[in-house]
């Protein structure tokens, strides 16, 4: 009875269909946020559906994330269930895995290198991938864009797999044994490039927990068909054990020969930091965070380069900036950071105006809940839509749909130039990483990859977009992954001489890496 009355105060939301519930206005939608943006603006910091009989409720506003995912920690860590995820290897996979003793474990080794000091060794060999990114966006026309940022985003796999992958050339890593004999689509996931199949790996997951991706995760009675007679599930049984085996491949290998015993997998061989992992989990651990940091990565590079096309006045001003506190005879390292706030706030901004992961995989609430006199019953599952806090016109005003840098940054009174607002010296001013016990453990590797990243391809180039009869495209995809607009952009080299100077900064990075 009292759980009854209680449900008369459920958070607003769409009205729905007798016992599809709001499922057929969610299930196909491609790009949810846009949907649940509008909700939010109808419905507040809250937006309750049904998805035939099961709760779902969307988190709108940062204020409420905060309150339940940071202050309410211990009851939103969890994760509900999704079946194809969990078949195809979820509990193995940190950021999809549910709340128990091994996913504490995963984060506890996996914080031993990604934490905020950790971050910091990894400057040097950041500085040189930042070298060799704006050296191939200048002079190598054998890749496209997408595959010379993918491969700088490639980073990750150093601070994972050691030095030994460097992505000079996804070339380096070692290749994995393609196997296709076993279905006609599994090139879909494992191909000749590890990157790209890091790539695939990371989208098999997240479209696996959109919502009304599949009708098992509605109907769990599907779920009683053997694998024989259901292709979702021998498809994602199938799956768990090429990614699993591809995982171990490249954990063997790093665990055994990373000399310098800096990356993550050297790290997991230390019985004490890798309590409790089997290693099989080891494995999982390295190969998923691989996944999670590279797409993320490369997106949000993309996207950057997009915002420089669409705002040459920014990119100006960016310029502006590196020419005062740089100059033109190097390239910009870590020790310029804290002398160049407009490079700053393009990076947060890049972050607000397009996050790599505008929804993310719900959380469960754990237990019967309350926030501003709105019941959250047990089970729900959770869904943190941080696009529309990147979007609250309450936080960042009116122009949100603008690309602003200045939105973070203040004049100093003095001399008239602009600094970062204090609250953001710390404050990353988005919500692109999420929050609470689950939040990004790469963001200060994530942070520091886009500053020296976008620095130095402000300080080397000139970025254009070329002009196309074609619109803009916006693909439609079923995921949690804010796809790339097709864009076309021409880099040239910004001033007379950097063309010099940036081959001979790649040849020594190439030299010292012989060494
Ligand atoms: C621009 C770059 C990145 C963005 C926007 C991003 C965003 C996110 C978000 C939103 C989450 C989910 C948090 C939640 O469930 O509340 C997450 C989790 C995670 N990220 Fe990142 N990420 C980025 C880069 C990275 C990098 C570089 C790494 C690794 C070096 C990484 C490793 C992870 C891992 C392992 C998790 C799962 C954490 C857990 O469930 O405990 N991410 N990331």
């Amino acid at each position: 009875l009292f759980k009854d009355q209680a449900r008369k105060h459920l958070p607003p939301g769409p009205r729905g269909w007798p016992i599809l519930g709001n499922l057929s206005q969610v299930a196909g939608e491609s790009q949810i946020w846009h949907l649940f943006d509008k909700w939010k603006y109808e419905y507040g910091a809250l937006t309750y559906l049904n998805l035939f009989g099961k709760d779902f409720i969307v988190i709108n506003t940062r204020e409420a994330a905060l309150e339940l995912l940071e202050r309410r920690s211990a009851m939103y860590s969890d994760r509900p269930r999704f079946y194809v995820l969990e078949y195809i290897g979820g509990e193995m996979a940190m950021p999809f895995a549910k709340y128990t003793k091994a996913w504490q474990n995963m984060r506890r080794a996996t914080h031993e290198v990604l934490h905020n000091q950790a971050a910091q060794s990894y400057h040097p060999v950041q500085t040189e991938e930042a070298i060799i990114l704006a050296h191939k966006l200048l002079f190598d026309s054998s890749l496209t864009l997408r595959e010379k940022i993918n491969g700088s985003a490639a980073i990750v796999l150093s601070v994972v797999y050691g030095k030994r992958s460097l992505s000079i050339g996804s070339e380096e890593l070692p290749k994995p044994t393609v196997d296709n004999s076993d279905s006609p689509d599994s090139d879909l996931l494992l191909t000749s490039d590890p990157l790209q199949s890091l790539s695939n790996i990371g989208h098999r997951f997240t479209s696996s927990g959109y919502p009304g991706s599949y009708l098992v995760d509605v109907f769990p009675i599907l779920d009683y068909f053997p694998a024989f007679m259901a292709k979702w599930k021998s498809d994602a049984i199938r799956d768990r054990i090429r990614v699993g085996s591809f995982f171990q491949r490249y954990y063997d290998d790093a665990a055994q020969n990373d000399k310098h015993r800096s990356s993550l997998c050297a790290k997991l061989t230390d019985t004490k930091l890798a309590s409790g992992l089997t290693i099989e989990e080891k494995a999982w651990v390295a190969g998923i965070t691989s996944v999670a940091g590279l797409e993320t990565t490369s997106t949000t590079l993309s996207f950057f380069l997009y915002a420089m096309c669409l705002n040459p006045e920014i990119q100006h001003r960016a310029h502006k900036e590196l020419d005062y506190v740089i100059g033109r005879s190097h390239s910009p390292m870590f020790a310029d950071m804290k002398n160049l706030p407009y490079i700053r706030a393009i990076v947060k901004e890049v972050l607000r105006w397009n996050p790599a992961l505008p929804v993310i995989v719900p959380r469960k609430a754990s237990e019967d809940d309350w926030y501003k006199g709105h019941f959250i019953p047990k089970g729900a599952a959770m869904m943190l839509n941080l696009w529309s806090m990147n979007y609250d016109t309450d936080v960042y005003g009116p122009d949100v749909k603008e690309f602003r840098p200045e939105r973070f940054l203040q004049q100093c009174e003095k001399t008239g130039e602009y600094i970062l607002k204090p609250e953001f010296e710390n404050e990353d001013g988005h919500s692109s990483y999420g929050f609470g016990r689950r939040k990004c453990i790469g963001r200060y590797i994530a942070d520091n990859a886009l500053f020296i990243d976008m620095s130095t391809i402000l300080w080397a180039l000139n970025i254009e977009a070329v002009a196309s009869d074609k619109p803009v495209v916006q693909k439609k995809v079923l995921d949690t992954i804010n796809p790339i607009p097709d864009f076309q952009c021409k880099l040239t080299p910004r001033f007379r001489g950097v063309d010099s100077v940036l081959q001979q900064l790649r040849d020594e990075v190439a030299q010292a890496r012989e060494e």
